[in-house]
């Protein structure tokens, strides 16, 4: 395995009697960036989260954390942060006891529960109430802190911005990205497009247990060109063809095949003024992820 990658995955497949839930995935992760794992519902995500860190075991393939099988790691939780399922905790049992039962599970002192308490931002009175009477928001805050408590190189992360609110959302990005910035490793689900582009760097996409795209955010988003609007139509096509862009014309606007910066300095240097600037990208993203959840046919009339 090369040393740049935190995880890697090769060939899993898995079957649950003739449904194939995951057929031939592989992929790899890489430190220092946050990596969004994307696909709709029923795509493979949790089973294939599930396999890497042995949870499920795979009817063929393997999977690498750190170099090594996850079974085989020492005291995993001292390198490898998981959270599968918010909901999983004792439900008896206080916020605190939760991370003060990892903590010592982890050779841990009970004061590494605090620290987590207080960066989660679960307060005193939360961290005294069972988790049972926790919200989902705080379950997976709960759950992130569990995750976090051994102060690993990698997190792996199934669904964590589920239940949180637009302020939890902006939160977590924060603290993954402070995390992957200081070298740390992010693998996280999400079945929700726009939720996993605001925190993610680089993503795989899966769809019906097969990875279907997977790159940089940026590349992914920007295979598609920029669509323009300018105050002109005709002057920005002259523009656009003056720098060498080629563009099509849809509607009132463009599409052309550069770069934002560049479409916007053509215009410029053609005098028009722009109305609007965007990567087409995310419509094309968004597009194959419609596509993905229509083959599903989840939300398809049968006739
Ligand atoms: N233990 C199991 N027994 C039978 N089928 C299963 C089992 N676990 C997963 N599956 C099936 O495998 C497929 C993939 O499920 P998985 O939970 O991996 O998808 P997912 O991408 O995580 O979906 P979601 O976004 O809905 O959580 C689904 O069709 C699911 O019903």
């Amino acid at each position: 395995m090369s040393a740049s990658h935190a995880i890697e995955v090769s060939g899993l497949r898995r079957s649950y009697g003739s449904h194939t839930a995951v057929r031939d995935v592989s992929f790899q992760v890489r430190h220092g960036a946050v990596t969004g794992f994307l696909g709709p519902n029923g795509a493979g995500k949790s089973t294939t989260l599930r396999m890497l860190v042995g949870l499920t075991t795979p009817d063929s393939g393997q999977a690498r954390v750190l170099g090594s099988d996850y079974r085989a790691l020492p005291n995993p939780g001292r390198h490898v942060g998981v959270l599968l399922d918010a909901s999983a905790q004792h439900s008896g049992r206080t916020g605190r006891e939760v991370l003060a039962l990892g903590a010592m599970a982890m050779g841990l002192p009970p004061r590494r529960a605090d620290e987590l308490l207080e960066v989660v931002g679960l307060d005193a009175d939360e961290a005294r109430r069972r988790t049972g009477t926790y919200s989902l928001g705080m379950r997976q805050r709960l759950g992130i802190a569990h995750a976090l408590l051994g102060d690993p190189r990698v997190l792996v992360l199934d669904e964590p911005a589920n239940g949180l609110d637009p302020g939890g959302i902006h939160w977590l990005r924060t603290l993954l990205r402070e995390f992957a910035d200081r070298g740390g490793c992010v693998l996280l689900s999400s079945h929700l497009l726009r939720e996993v582009e605001v925190i993610a760097d680089l993503l795989i996409v899966i769809g019906r247990g097969r990875v279907v795209a997977q790159g940089a955010k940026q590349e992914l988003l920007a295979a598609g060109g920029t669509v323009v609007r300018g105050s002109d139509a005709g002057t920005l096509a002259a523009a656009l063809a003056a720098a060498g862009i080629a563009a099509t014309r849809t509607g009132d606007a463009f599409l052309a095949q550069a770069e934002p910066e560049q479409v916007a300095r053509a215009a410029a240097a053609g005098g028009v003024v722009v109305l609007e600037l965007r990567p087409a990208g995310t419509d094309r993203l968004e597009s194959l992820f419609l596509q993905l959840t229509a083959d599903d046919s989840r939300e398809t009339v049968r006739r």
